[in-house]
């Protein structure tokens, strides 16, 4: 098999993005939202900290999306048919999908909960 260059591997990983961007809804439903959160992040003019923290959330939920993509579709290929093992692994992927969602919540919480009050104090206070 010829040797892949890097344009051929940055190729392939693009395009696996832009399938499950077209194939999965909740993929599609956190690409939203990260545009929410990078707009808020903008507005409220938080600080580098805080965008590294962001970023790191957003890394990792949309990672974590195109894990569970691969994981259900490979177990798909293999197990089409209903499998312990199969169950097993698709409730897995989900469920790391699950927590990286609640972690980046939890990170979402905590830094716009202050920039959010203040905001909200000097508009109706
Ligand atoms: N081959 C299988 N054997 C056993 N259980 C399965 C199998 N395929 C799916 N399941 C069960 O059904 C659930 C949903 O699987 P499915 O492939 O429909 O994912 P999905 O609902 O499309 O997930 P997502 O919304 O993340 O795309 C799995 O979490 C698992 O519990």
């Amino acid at each position: 098999m010829k040797k892949r260059t890097w344009r051929d591997v940055f190729y392939s990983a693009t395009e696996g993005v832009i399938a499950t961007f077209r194939t999965e809804r909740n993929f599609r439903v956190h690409v939203l939202a990260t545009f929410f959160i990078v707009a808020a992040a903008w507005f409220f003019r938080v600080s580098v900290l805080d965008w590294m923290m962001l970023t790191l959330a957003i890394g990792m939920v949309l990672g974590a999306e195109l894990m569970n993509t691969a994981v259900e579709a490979a177990v798909d290929l293999v197990s089409p048919d209903w499998h312990p093992f199969a169950k097993k692994a698709k409730d897995a992927a989900a469920g790391a999908v699950l927590i990286a969602s609640i972690t980046a919540a939890a990170i979402g919480l905590i830094v716009f909960w202050h920039p959010v009050l203040h905001w909200l104090t000097t508009l109706f206070g």
